[in-house]
């Protein structure tokens, strides 16, 4: 297998949003969790996403974790890596986004690094180096809010120099307009100053083809799925990788129960659980129960025990920012975050031993402490629910014929839990 791009993602659902990106644009991709083992039998596809639970923990081991993943991405013969972030550009003046693009630069031989969270078409667009999230800058959106990498700055020149050891430039949208050339020239000189990453504008898909043009010149870039878009617009036209069709893997129907489990507390996700009390039974847990020991995720599997075969069912931590920031100022932010995403991927196991194969998990740390938990090493790409969230169907797993959804926090729509079960037959 040769690939013609390695996809680093820092965390799952951002995985599998780049993966039905890559896969639209005409890409042959897998999302694997982690680096694959030598055993798992890979098909022949262009783009390989390895996907790291590396967003938020500390950055010396999402570096490693990281770089060991690109070297299996180029040992398999990518000539270009790029590492996913998030289009809300997640992360704290403690990494990880810095930490890991100088390593992951040093280890490419590149001087300088394109860098873009835009993804337009979910309302991400970057302009003077702002990021926007809709019509509001990322510090007024509700990522000011996010429970573990609460966004404060939109200015992702300073938010990304304050994290990285190189200088940090811009490629502004007027440049960007007057083409590649012009972009490659701006990124000389840059580079000639000694600065080492450069944020660069984006409002239109036509913008992120420019970029992607640009980008394959070098042998790394860091962004979202916009970014994604480009580079693999850039591939098909290059003629480096023949269009696939567009379609979504296909496989037998899973059938069986299914399940929805919510540890997403973002804006998006609170409204999408409040709708799905209109189509299947919801349990909210309480989080303190759940810290207080196993006993909630008891009581979770006893609640669902007695309605799964009846229809599908959601279990919910989520909560609003108010009460995220009180249960963390008593117990502390990262061990709150973590008691409950172990207590979903508890559930999670669960409800798996009492054969429910149709399981759609909203929150990307929720869905790493899930799927890690279900010990699935792979996935195939779908049919696409919503933008950034398509039908996955596991690989590799012990448990049989599996299919999931992962949702990004901040991404579905209104009646997203009903609309994945629709495709997750
Ligand atoms: N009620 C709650 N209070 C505090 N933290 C919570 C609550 N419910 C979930 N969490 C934690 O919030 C974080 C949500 O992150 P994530 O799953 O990545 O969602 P998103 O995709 O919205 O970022 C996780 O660490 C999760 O365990
Ligand atoms: O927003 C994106 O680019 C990705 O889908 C992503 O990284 C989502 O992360 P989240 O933690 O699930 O919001």
């Amino acid at each position: 297998m040769k690939l013609s791009l390695g996809c680093i993602a820092d965390d799952y659902t951002g995985a599998s949003d780049l993966a039905n990106t890559l896969t639209r644009q005409g890409l042959r991709t897998v999302q694997t969790i982690g680096v694959p083992s030598d055993d798992l039998a890979l098909p022949e596809v262009d783009a390989v996403v390895v996907s790291l639970k590396s967003r938020s923990i500390e950055a010396d081991v999402a570096v490693d974790r990281s770089r060991a993943a690109e070297k299996w991405l180029r040992g398999r013969g990518a000539g270009h890596v790029l590492f996913k972030i998030c289009s809300t550009f997640d992360s704290t003046d403690a990494g990880n986004i810095g930490p890991v693009m100088d390593a992951l630069r040093a280890d490419s031989g590149d001087a300088i690094v394109l860098v873009t969270p835009a993804f337009p078409e979910t309302g991400r667009t970057v302009y003077q180096g702002n990021l926007f999230v809709g019509s509001v800058p990322l510090n007024e959106s509700p990522l000011k809010d996010h429970p573990l990498n609460p966004m404060h700055d939109s200015n992702l020149v300073r938010v990304l120099a304050r994290q990285s050891q190189t200088k940090v430039g811009l490629v502004n949208l007027a440049t960007l307009s007057r083409g590649a050339d012009a972009v490659r020239e701006r990124l000389a000189d840059l580079a000639a100053k000694g600065i080492g990453a450069a944020i660069i504008d984006a409002v239109f898909d036509r913008d992120l083809e420019t970029i992607g043009d640009v980008a394959l010149d070098h042998r790394l870039s860091v962004g979202a799925s916009g970014i994604g878009l480009g580079l693999a617009r850039a591939l098909v036209a290059s003629g480096k990788v023949k269009s696939a069709s567009a379609g979504a893997a296909s496989g037998a129907p899973v059938g069986g129960p299914a399940a929805c489990l919510a540890g997403s507390c973002s804006q998006a996700t609170l409204a999408q659980i409040a709708n799905a009390e209109k189509t299947m039974a919801v349990l909210h847990l309480d989080p303190e129960q759940i810290i207080a020991g196993p006993g909630e995720v008891r009581r979770a599997l006893a609640w669902a025990a007695d309605r799964i075969t009846d229809g599908p069912i959601l279990i919910a931590s989520s909560s609003t920012p108010d009460q995220v920031a009180a249960l963390q100022s008593r117990h502390g932010r990262d061990a709150a975050g973590h008691a409950i995403e172990q207590a979903m991927a508890d559930i999670a196991e669960g409800l798996v031993r009492s054969g429910v194969r149709r399981l759609v998990v909203a929150g990307g740390e929720t869905s790493g402490a899930v799927v890690d938990r279900l010990g699935i090493p792979g996935f195939l790409v779908g049919e696409e629910i919503a933008a950034g969230v398509p039908v996955l169907r596991a690989v590799g797993a012990d448990k049989g014929e599996m299919l999931l959804a992962l949702k990004s926090g901040n991404f579905g729509g209104a009646e997203f839990f009903s609309d994945a079960l629709k495709l997750m037959r």
